[in-house]
């Protein structure tokens, strides 16, 4: 019933007006799924291989289509993704893109879950999944590689850790943003957006963590529950010549892991994604002994969702948490595989979007099948927001 019948790609717009990868895949029993891939831009050095849209689709057309379809089941998700990695035949996707493979893998899982009529969540999750639903990381405000002139740290999360629902969460942190902007007025701070829709001010990082504690603090009293804030340092883009550059100054190893430590104490920061450069275990693993108690550390360009990078992480006590970017790996089962090797390790899964994205809302039925504690994909804009309504829409499903 499953059975692939065909797999058509095409070039679609992301939300920076860059091309991306859109995959339809259709089955013998009339199943249709769609899916298109993210794009980052501060990526890590580990990642998956993605290709220029054009050359990933005619190398996926010529070396993965063929082995797809009248071949696989859509149904079956590690059949799908072993003939994606059979077709591309190397590490990293570098022969068909991991841009092609991902939106295939996703259009493939939509595929399967429409022929059994389940919802998305429930064909990747199953039946005996967990009941909790992720906490929504929104970016409230950004600079790094997402803006230029803002903060040299790349992003500012609100963390609504006591939203008694889903839809709560994301009301939630969309009130933060809101209320940040009118921080930032009140201020006399004129902000753009950011790729991810968060407010690219010309402020210090030291302001913008005045800012959100302010801003969080004060959806904290109207709304009644507990709310805390994050941060991605995305550390490796500012890592160069052995130090970490804020703007003119510069801090050592050593003086970055205390300064995090210092604003995880100030600020009570519930988490905090790439505080070090992503060849530095043994950084990551000081921090995570340092404060790891009361934050979640989390790789992203550290382990790039890849299970050998996170091995060698869980061998010295690099992170107690991981980033899971479907893309950075190729795959859903890689993606799984992912989450599974991190929770049987006691850590936690962040399920997240890319700075580039589309209105695709696969991440946010990763997050629901996989029981991830913390889901990242924005605040605000279309194509933040596709996601975060599924998540409403998902929650509303399964009460
Ligand atoms: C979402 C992120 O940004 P990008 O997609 O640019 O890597 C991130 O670094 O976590
Ligand atoms: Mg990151």
């Amino acid at each position: 019933m499953t059975r692939i019948t065909s797999v058509s790609l095409r070039r679609v717009l992301d939300s920076r007006g860059n091309p991306t990868v859109e995959a339809d895949v259709l089955t013998e029993s009339g199943g249709f799924g769609r899916a298109a891939a993210p794009s980052g831009a501060s990526t890590g050095e580990y990642e998956a291989i993605e290709l220029p849209p054009t050359e990933a689709i005619a190398a996926a057309r010529r070396h993965a289509v063929p082995r797809l379809v009248d071949e696989v089941y859509a149904g079956n998700q590690r059949e799908v993704d072993a003939a994606l990695r059979g077709a591309d035949g190397t590490e990293n996707f570098s022969e068909i893109g991991a841009n092609s493979a991902v939106a295939i893998s996703m259009a493939a899982a939509k595929a399967g879950a429409d022929v059994l009529g389940a919802p998305l969540y429930q064909h990747l999750g199953g039946a005996f999944r967990g009941e909790n639903f992720p906490t929504p990381l929104g970016n409230v405000i950004g600079g790094g590689e997402h803006a230029k002139e803002a903060t040299n740290i790349q992003e500012f999360l609100a963390a609504p850790v006591g939203a008694p629902s889903v839809s709560e969460a994301v009301f939630a942190n969309a009130q933060v943003h809101a209320r940040a902007s009118e921080i930032l007025d009140e201020r006399g701070i004129p902000a753009a957006k950011g790729d991810e829709g968060a407010w690219a001010p010309a402020v210090s990082d030291e302001e913008a963590f005045e800012i959100m504690d302010e801003a969080v603090s004060d959806v904290e009293d109207d709304l009644g529950f507990e709310i805390r804030f994050g941060l991605d340092i995305a550390a490796s883009e500012m890592f160069e010549d052995g130090v970490y550059h804020y703007g003119d100054e510069t801090k050592t190893p050593d003086e970055q892991i205390d300064y995090v430590a210092e604003m995880v104490d100030e600020y009570d920061l519930v988490y905090v994604e790439d505080p070090l450069d992503e060849n530095d275990y043994e950084g990551f693993a000081e921090l995570t002994d340092r404060v790891g108690d009361r934050t979640l550390i989390c790789g992203d360009d550290l382990f790039v969702t890849n299970v050998d990078r996170l091995s060698e992480g869980i061998d010295v006590g690099a992170a107690n948490s991981i980033l899971i970017k479907p893309n950075q790996i190729g795959t859903l089962s890689d993606a799984f595989d992912a989450v599974e090797l991190a929770s049987r390790n006691g850590m936690d899964a962040v399920i997240s979007h890319r700075s580039g994205e589309t209105e695709d809302t696969t991440i946010a039925h990763l997050a629901v099948a996989t029981d991830a504690p913390f889901i990242k994909t924005g605040t605000v804009q279309g194509e933040r927001t596709a996601k975060l309504n599924e998540l409403i829409r998902i929650a509303d499903d399964a009460a």
